[in-house]
């Protein structure tokens, strides 16, 4: 890509490390025989889209995204790095993010063998045959302290828990989980955000849906009263006081309230906007399964994973620039391509969910779908290759995902959108990482 003179060198930087990508990526694909997934038997086809002006002006992007060729890691690899090089540093609020481990020539990478290679042994086993990045433990220092502040927060600030539920919060582990998933955050009151919100969205999910007094009974309403904590009602003043007040009246909305709060500090109006549209997504994925289990209804795989895409941690990688303390201007994010690997990690990391949480929900009373369950069910296989089929569908996710992160990075290489992709990425993997290491919530079944 020609480079304007006067564009800053961390631009010029970023396009020559794109272009050479491209040209990987393109070679790659040119001699690549087709492979086992969906994605890489499409001729590739690395279209160079402009990067879209914050103003507003319009973009000339495809309305339905091509599925493009998967790189090899190499070319992979070096995209979702992000630019390097003089003048690059802007980029990164904070040290570089931990590279991923290569994947010397292991199709799969991460079973139990595989683990050697991290720096440290960690606890908890991979899900075998998962495909996925072993990360290394986060900071214990930055973990302690938003350990320590999300529980304050929690205890303090929003009254979230009975004190029968205290082992719960802790197993939970959440500070862990999202200083692993943000590396990039400058600080962590930065990651206090990532974290208040996952702690609210879980209470919603356990108080209103799941094992800690939900029902689907009603859950349209509790979901949606509840969302006006993040989405305020703009009512008349005769009416706005009950509304006002409703928003302390259980720990859920307690918790929605005070995050969000804490949230539009920090995010601009567009980012606020952006994770209300996904929160509103995640509720609209509650009904549907609340009402498949109303109706004890089984739905086809296609239907569940449908489901599963709203119903999804989309909100939480979605978030990953205003933790990281920039933002992904809204023309990027709302482009189709950006849209979609939003999408894919999206699935991907809920359905590494479905996987390790699989044995806990078949302990818990009445059905609990998730992937390997509904592919048994619909599919008329044993519970065994059921989860192995669950296993395939994501790790295709995952590979589509990197596939589309590449292609777009390599396309479109502003740099918020290359540090964007690297951050999504990094909550992918520090998701995993959370998963396989929660062993006081999950344990894998007994299949190998
Ligand atoms: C944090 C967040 C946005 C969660 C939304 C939905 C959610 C709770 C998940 C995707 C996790 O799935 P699940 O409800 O099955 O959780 P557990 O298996 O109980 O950990
Ligand atoms: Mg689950």
């Amino acid at each position: 890509m020609p480079s304007d003179p006067s564009d800053p060198p961390f631009l010029v930087a970023a396009a020559a490390a794109v272009a050479e990508a491209v040209a990987a990526t393109a070679a790659a694909a040119a001699a690549a025989p087709a492979t086992a997934t969906a994605t890489a038997t499409t001729p590739a086809t690395v279209e160079t889209v402009p990067a879209p002006s914050v103003s507003g002006a319009s973009v000339p992007a495809p309305s339905v995204p091509e599925p493009v060729a998967v790189p090899e890691a190499d070319g992979l690899q070096r995209i979702l790095r992000g630019p390097s090089g003089l003048g690059t540093g802007g980029l990164f609020r904070v040290s570089p993010l931990p590279e991923r481990l290569p994947e010397p020539g292991a199709e799969v990478p991460g079973a139990p063998e595989a683990s050697a290679s991290l720096p440290e042994p960690v606890e908890g086993v991979p899900v075998p045959g998962l495909y996925f990045h072993p990360v290394a433990e986060p900071d214990p220092v930055r973990v302690a302290e938003v350990s320590r502040r999300i529980k304050d927060w929690a205890v303090d600030e929003v009254d979230l828990f009975p004190d029968e539920w205290e082992g719960q919060f802790d197993g939970f582990s959440v500070g862990r989980y999202m200083v692993v998933c943000h590396p990039d955050a400058p600080t962590v009151e930065h990651v206090m955000v990532a974290t208040r919100l996952m702690v609210a969205e879980n209470a919603v999910d356990d108080c209103y849906c799941e094992d800690h007094g939900g029902s689907p009974v009603g859950l349209g309403s509790r979901l949606l009263l509840a969302h006006t904590a993040l989405d305020p009602v703009h009512t008349t003043a005769e009416y706005a006081p009950d509304w006002a007040e409703s928003l302390g009246s259980d720990a859920p909305r307690r918790a929605y309230r005070s995050a969000m709060r804490y949230f539009t500090e920090l995010a601009s109006p567009s980012q606020a906007d952006r994770f209300r549209h996904d929160m509103a997504r995640l509720h609209l994925g509650y009904l549907a399964e609340a009402s498949w289990s109303q109706d004890d209804h089984v739905p086809e795989v296609w239907e569940y994973l449908a489901m599963r895409q709203f119903n999804n941690f989309r909100p939480c990688p979605t978030i990953t620039d205003t933790v990281g303390g920039y933002e992904l201007p809204a023309d990027l994010q709302a482009m189709p391509q950006t849209q979609r690997v939003i999408a894919l990690a999206g699935n991907a990391t809920t359905i590494v969910n479905d996987l390790y949480s699989y044995t806990k929900e078949l302990a818990a009373p009445g059905r609990h779908l998730n992937l390997p369950v509904v592919i048994s069910e619909r599919e008329g296989l044993s519970d065994k290759d059921g989860y192995l089929k669950a296993v395939e569908v994501h790790n295709e996710l995952m590979r589509a995902f990197e596939a589309e992160s590449a292609a777009l990075a390599a396309a479109c290489p502003a740099p918020q959108l290359l540090r964007f992709l690297r951050g999504v990425a990094a909550w992918v993997d520090g998701n995993h990482h959370w998963h396989q290491t929660n062993t006081y919530r999950y344990s894998l079944p007994d299949f190998w």
